[in-house]
């Protein structure tokens, strides 16, 4: 396994940053932490990259132990943090040169493994990094994980704050990696970016609530969603709210998703209280759960609030 975690758990103070969390990444495999801001996302990567003590369990990155041979994983591992984490002040090329001389090693000695994603900053290599776009900037942090050729890469929140266009060149510069063999743990808030890993756990206020891949998440959901539109949609999620033995209502994208609490749902007549309630345009029908349904049934039915997460 490249990376294990057993039963790791991390409070600062009062509040328990993440609880028991166990699971393994395996050589080779595009792995997917998904979860909202305050998860415990970024606790996780510090302890696994020795920035941080965990303070009950264990965990391995590459072979070694996170504690007693924290000094080979630093030079195993790449590691993007959430944070801008290059030198403002110097240029694209001298930033990639200082990640290259402290960790023993050149540009021309693994250039291969960056060329892709380095020849589309090459252009504005005379430029400083804080004068770049946010794109050009998550790719030269990319570029400066990655110049020591390490055998796990860690990336927290590559994608935050990155346009839509940026945020997709980005995911298939992952997967050319990936297929280069290099093993990585990725995390993100965006739910749309679950379904291109090889395998995801879900993540909310510190406890895993699933592992495995996207596609069996997905099939194993039983709860059937229905897409639910009217004219007024404001008005729309109150009512369902108030719908007789509703399970779940939550805002996606232009429709509401809907869930009812037994196998007894008629769309007809849900149709007749929104309509008796003066809705119109109304429209009902069955679809397929996303991942962002599933975390939101299980962080409900899984009951983890804000104040069970604290010690
Ligand atoms: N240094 C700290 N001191 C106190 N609490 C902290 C500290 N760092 C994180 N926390 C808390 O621990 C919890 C987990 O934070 P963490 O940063 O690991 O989550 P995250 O999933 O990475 O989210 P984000 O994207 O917001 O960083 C949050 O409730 C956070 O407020």
């Amino acid at each position: 396994m490249s990376i294990i975690l057993e039963n790791i758990t991390k409070s600062y103070k009062k509040v328990t940053a993440v609880k028991d969390i166990s699971f393994e990444v395996k050589p080779g495999e595009l792995f997917g932490l998904i979860g909202p801001d305050g998860a415990g996302k970024t606790t996780l990567f510090r302890i696994l990259t020795t920035l941080l003590f965990t303070d009950r369990g264990e965990a391995t990155v590459a072979g070694y132990d996170v504690v007693k041979e924290y000094k080979e994983i630093r030079k195993s591992v790449g590691y993007m943090p959430g944070k801008f984490s290059l030198y403002q002040d110097l240029t694209v090329e001298e930033n990639l040169k200082f990640f290259a001389t402290i960790f023993g090693t050149t540009i021309e000695e693994n250039y291969d493994l960056i060329k892709d994603i380095y020849l589309q900053i090459e252009p504005f290599k005379k430029r400083r990094a804080g004068k770049l776009s946010g794109g050009m900037k998550q790719k030269l942090a990319l570029s400066c994980a990655l110049i020591h050729k390490p055998k796990v890469l860690f990336l927290d929140e590559p994608t935050t704050g990155v346009d839509p266009v940026s945020r997709k060149e980005f995911w298939d510069m992952l997967k050319r990696l990936n297929n280069k063999g290099i093993t990585t743990l990725v995390s993100t808030p965006y739910m749309d970016e679950a379904a291109l890993c090889d395998r995801i756990a879900l993540i909310q206020a510190g406890r895993i609530l699933k592992i495995d891949t996207p596609s069996n998440i997905i099939e194993e959901h039983e709860k059937q969603i229905y897409n639910v539109e009217s004219k007024d949609m404001y008005k729309l999620i109150q009512d369902l709210k108030e719908y007789p033995e509703n399970d779940s209502v939550f805002a996606f994208g232009e429709f509401v998703h809907y869930t009812h609490s037994n196998d007894e749902f008629a769309p007809e007549e849900l149709k007749k209280y929104l309509e008796e309630k003066g809705h119109v345009k109304v429209f009902i029908e069955a679809t397929s759960p996303g991942i962002e349904d599933i975390f939101m049934d299980l962080s409900r039915t899984k009951d983890i609030k804000a104040k069970d997460n604290e010690v």
